[in-house]
């Protein structure tokens, strides 16, 4: 008896989400340009296409206004992200020093308000009068760091030592870190500390004591790495994760190997863009949690495999989706590409450019969502890391209109401008890191 071929396909709201999502995306990928009269001429309206050609573009102007309407007084719909206000100022002014437009007049205040936040015990809350939490200082001090080139007064907005005990108080014997006082212990307080520490010149052997064993417990057999040990793995925690075992050295003591496969596993097929776990929808934030952290391990490899990034590669041109489609990616000159990275740069960007951005400003996690602050700030987070790889100093590889598209490159351990880490580095780099003298 011949063997017979029976095709079973069992429905799950897990397998429709994806289908619908698929339904949703499909009309942005049609090949634009095959597109004519009006649909072209509205395109070429609202910007996403130049008025010369079909490439996809960066609606630059739009993100700008947007994003500094979030460093204004906000409507009464913000209410509920009352204490997240440092994470509002640091999605919004990270978003627009991507796109060189961070407002140099609004500087004073914004360090004047975040200034308010911080507690004489350490560490900021999410406004004034609240207690110290991980969150809030990590995105209070990016904000301040990323301002400070422009405004030097807010390097010493920061008081390193009173954050450098507060820390310290957060330590748990397992080598976590408590998120707050009594609170919760994850890997996002990890790598909040960490990163922190690393930029403010405050990371002691005791504040990393216990650290890196702590995180290593949280990666999972799927490769990527989860909250807290035993959790399920998820590209927030896993990028958590991966930045703080790099900013300690020590991302070497994981499982590479399944977290590039995990990693890689999240870049959807169809849609281009990541989702945060195994049989979940993409969504915008994804690619600066997931690229960013895969950027970080190329970037890792790369320094242990001299020449790994891209040399003599002279132009690359993807090609991703449904035959026919418009997907070739572009760059501003024949040259080595920027640190290429281990998953399709062009189609990450194709998604964030076709499905992530609203025709008025601002992106979002999918088209049938709302565009946010928070969307916005990691999908163009996302978007630079692909433009740049891991090693930012050759071509960026740029999908779409090169004219309009290309953001400064974002440092991938700790998500401000490379150039903005680099300042901090040179600013408390003759500091006092030292234990003893710290806590004095
Ligand atoms: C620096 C810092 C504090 C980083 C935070 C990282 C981060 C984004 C963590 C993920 C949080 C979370 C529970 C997502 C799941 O949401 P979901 O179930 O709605 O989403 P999903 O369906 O995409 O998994
Ligand atoms: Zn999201």
């Amino acid at each position: 008896m011949g063997s017979q071929k029976v095709k079973f396909t069992v429905a799950t709201s897990t397998t429709e989400q994806q289908e619908d999502t698929e339904k949703e995306i499909a009309p942005f990928y049609i090949d634009l340009t095959k597109l004519t009269g009006p649909n072209l001429a509205h395109l070429r309206e609202v910007g996403l296409l130049a008025e010369d050609g079909f490439e996809v573009r960066l609606l630059r102007e739009k993100h700008v206004k947007y994003l500094t309407g979030g460093l204004e007084k906000l409507g009464s719909g913000y209410v509920s992200l009352d204490a997240s206000r440092p994470w509002i100022a640091y999605w919004c002014l990270h978003g627009l020093d991507l796109l060189e437009a961070a407002p140099v007049e609004m500087m004073p205040r914004i360090v004047d308000t975040l200034g308010r936040f911080q507690n004489a015990t350490g560490g900021f809350g999410g406004g004034p009068a609240q207690i110290s939490h991980g969150a809030p200082t990590y995105a209070s001090c990016l904000a301040l760091l990323l301002i400070a080139p422009s405004y030097p007064k807010a390097y010493d907005a920061i008081d390193r030592r009173s954050i450098y005990k507060w820390f310290l108080s957060m330590k748990r014997p397992n080598g976590g870190f408590m998120m707050h006082d009594d609170g919760e212990t994850d890997v996002r307080a990890s790598y909040t500390v960490i990163a922190i520490a690393k930029l403010l010149n405050l990371l002691t052997p005791e504040l990393m004591e216990g650290v890196a064993e702590y995180i290593l417990q949280c990666q999972t057999y799927e490769g990527g790495f989860g909250g807290e040990p035993g959790n399920e793995c998820h590209g927030g925690y896993a990028y958590c994760a991966v930045a703080a075992l790099q900013i300690m050295g020590k991302l070497g003591m994981c499982d590479l190997e399944g977290l590039k496969g995990w990693i890689s596993r999240r870049q959807m097929g169809f849609e281009g863009g990541f989702a945060g776990r195994a049989n979940k929808l993409v969504d915008g934030c994804y690619s600066f949690w997931q690229g960013g952290a895969m950027a970080i391990v190329d970037a890792y490899e790369g320094d242990m495999t001299e020449g790994g990034f891209g040399t003599g590669v002279t132009e690359y041109v993807a090609e991703v989706g449904e035959e026919g489609a418009d997907v070739s990616a572009t760059t501003e000159a024949k040259g080595p590409i920027s640190g290429e990275l281990s998953f399709d740069q062009a189609a990450l960007q194709r998604y964030t450019l076709l499905c992530g951005q609203h025709v008025e400003g601002g992106l979002r996690d999918k088209p049938s969502k709302a565009r946010d602050f928070y969307h916005s700030c990691y999908s163009l987070s996302g978007l630079s890391v692909s433009q740049h790889g891991s090693s930012k100093d050759g071509v960026p590889l740029v999908y779409g209109d090169a004219r309009t598209n290309v953001l400064k490159p974002t440092h991938e351990c700790f998500n401000i401008r490379v150039d903005r880490v680099e300042k901090a580095r040179e600013r408390f780099k003759d500091d006092v890191c030292n234990h003893d003298d710290l806590i004095s």
